[in-house]
């Protein structure tokens, strides 16, 4: 996981040529400090660039995608044959067999891979969705298998595995976070996390709900739209367009209520412009445009006058969770330009404003000069929040693809600041960022995450980002002084280092027992940080903590599947 710095110019291969083409001019011919508008007259002048007909649904093509789909299952490439059949059923018109068949098609993947839990939702979606009478006996054979084996207890969520939810009392007035955390002013970072009391290696102290994600194109057949959760076994089409999954009712209901009813009918177009996860920023205007209940004169009113205002989300009562509250505080965060990346977030803002004013209901309140003024203006104010704010984690769909990204934004959560010498894991995942304590923090300390590698992430190649670093590692004097200044584990140690090796490599032990070995390790042997051993075994505790929050999701996954199938 880490904080990527900006949209990149390219896009991943899914960018038509043509906005490719338009986009490189805009980087080449216009200067990074040009005024929106000169981006903007640039892409109008290209419209037809960015006028793509909408993909509409078809059976033909949703039968072509299944039928890769099955290839693909026999050559038991079960991850790219769910991505096909999960396409198909996004192609799949209304009422149509095919959806029913996927669903079925997705419960035998599922039931190779032994989980029986989500095989037994996959054929409850079939059924519900008009499975051929003809074939039906074949589903019910493996429905009873399922059944008898979870009878059995051939259930993957035997194993025990660490709940990672906040495990500190929490604040109160915040739930998803840890009491005794404060947002402070910095000099070299402006706003960040700072702890006022002691934690205890593997405290999870933030456990927060993104309040939108977002999911680069490659994704779209693996992950929900509306919450980024990687959860292919329970994806349901959007009825009303071919790139939208859902990985529930609640997910697409609230999509479609907050954001999707205006992408939707644009959806081509949208895709056709995003560089990754661009299109958070478009997203964030429409989100707030629905809270404002669609009254741009009203949003135009408050956002013209507290933008740079400077957020501040402790000032909320997450009890009476409100999200107008919540996106003014998001609104008013003061950012920090990057001229680097400007020219770039302007072009992304002028290419999805091309396509915005294509959406009916947008056009039609954009009645004054001053409201598509306001439209421009905001696009390429929520595009730099969305880059200045955002989480993304990058996914590898197979062990040849390349990475793509999904992003979320938080409140609270986003305004932690980097350190090349972390004291907390920021994990996004499922929809969720959950910062977990790499070692002891005490009263007084800035809470520091990781964007990319650490200092002892030797192999990693370097990274660049959208600031030039001013974390307490890197403002040292001299790096290679403060390492120095590690000592030598003592023998004791030295022999404790060579146990938890033992442990984490003996079967008899189970996750939660292993978890606990590391946090143990490191909060005794803390006081010989720098030092080697000591941050090979935060580099495997950093992996181990992904591995562990995926499980979680995992099991809950399964225990949401029987919910929906027994109850
Ligand atoms: C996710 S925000 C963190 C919250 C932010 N400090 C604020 O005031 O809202 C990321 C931004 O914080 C600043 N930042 C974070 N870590 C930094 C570091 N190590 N050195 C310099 N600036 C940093 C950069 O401007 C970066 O783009």
């Amino acid at each position: 996981m880490d904080k990527s710095p900006s949209p990149k110019k390219t896009a991943g291969g899914h960018v038509p040529p043509d906005v490719d083409i338009l986009l490189s001019r805009m980087l080449s011919e216009i200067a990074s400090d040009a005024d929106i508008e000169t981006y903007r007259d640039m892409v109008l002048a290209y419209e037809e660039v960015v006028d793509g007909a909408e993909v509409a649904k078809s059976d033909i093509k949703a039968e072509q995608l299944r039928k890769a789909g099955n290839r693909l299952y026999h050559a038991r490439k079960y991850k790219e044959a769910l991505g096909k059949y999960n396409e198909a059923m996004c192609c799949a018109e209304s009422g149509s067999e095919h959806l029913a068949i996927c669903y079925a098609n997705r419960s035998a993947i599922y039931y190779e891979q032994e989980e029986y839990e989500l095989a037994l939702l996959n054929m409850a979606l079939a059924k519900e969705h008009n499975y051929p009478a003809k074939i039906l006996d074949k589903l019910d054979v493996r429905e009873q298998s399922c059944r008898k084996k979870l009878e059995q207890g051939q259930s993957k969520n035997i194993a025990l595995c660490p709940r990672m939810g906040v495990t500190v009392e929490v604040n109160p007035r915040v739930p998803f976070l840890a009491k005794g955390i404060a947002m402070r002013q910095y000099p070299w970072c402006n706003r960040g996390l700072e702890a006022e009391r002691d934690f205890r290696t593997g405290d999870v102290i933030l456990d927060e709900k993104a309040v939108l994600s977002i999911v680069d194109v490659p994704l779209k057949y693996y992950n929900c739209s509306h919450c980024s959760a990687e959860n292919q076994h329970s994806l349901i089409p959007c009825p009303d367009c071919v790139f939208a999954m859902y990985c529930s009712e609640e997910c697409l209901e609230r999509d479609k209520r907050l954001v999707h009813r205006f992408e939707c009918g644009l959806a081509t177009k949208l895709r056709n412009v995003s560089m990754y996860t661009s299109n958070m920023g478009p997203k964030l205007f429409l989100y707030g445009l629905t809270l404002f209940n669609d009254d741009l004169d009203q949003m135009m009113e408050y956002c013209e006058q507290s933008v740079n205002a400077g957020g501040d989300p402790f000032t909320l009562d997450y009890r009476v969770y409100d999200p107008l509250a919540e996106f003014k505080e998001l609104h008013k965060t003061v950012l920090n330009t990057n001229t680097e990346i400007e020219g770039s977030l302007k072009a992304c803002a002028a290419l999805s404003y091309a396509v915005l004013i294509k959406n009916p209901a947008i056009n039609s309140s954009l009645t004054t000069k001053s409201h598509h003024r306001f439209l421009l203006n905001s696009l390429l104010h929520y595009t730099r929040v969305a880059c200045f704010l955002m989480w993304n984690s990058h996914v590898n769909l197979s062990t040849t693809s390349t990475g793509h990204v999904l992003s979320g934004l938080t409140s609270v959560g986003s305004l932690i600041n980097h350190s090349c010498d972390p004291n907390v894991a920021a994990i996004y995942m499922g929809g969720r960022l959950k910062f977990v304590l790499l070692r002891p923090i005490r009263a007084g300390e800035q809470i520091l995450t990781a964007y990319g590698p650490t200092w002892y992430d030797r192999n990693h190649p370097p990274v660049t980002y959208s600031f030039v670093c001013a974390c307490p590692f890197c403002a040292q004097p001299s790096m290679q002084h403060w390492l120095a200044t590690g000592r030598e584990l003592s023998l004791g140690a030295e022999r404790n280092a060579d146990m938890l090796l033992a442990i984490l490599q003996d079967e008899a032990f189970n996750d939660v027992d292993k978890l606990h070995a590391i946090q143990q390790y490191i909060q005794r042997h803390i006081r010989f940080h720098p030092e080697d051993t000591l941050s090979r075994i935060m580099t495997t505790y950093r992996l181990y903590l992904l591995e562990m929050v995926k499980k979680d999701i995992e099991r809950m996954g399964r225990e949401a599947a029987v919910a929906r199938v027994f109850e």
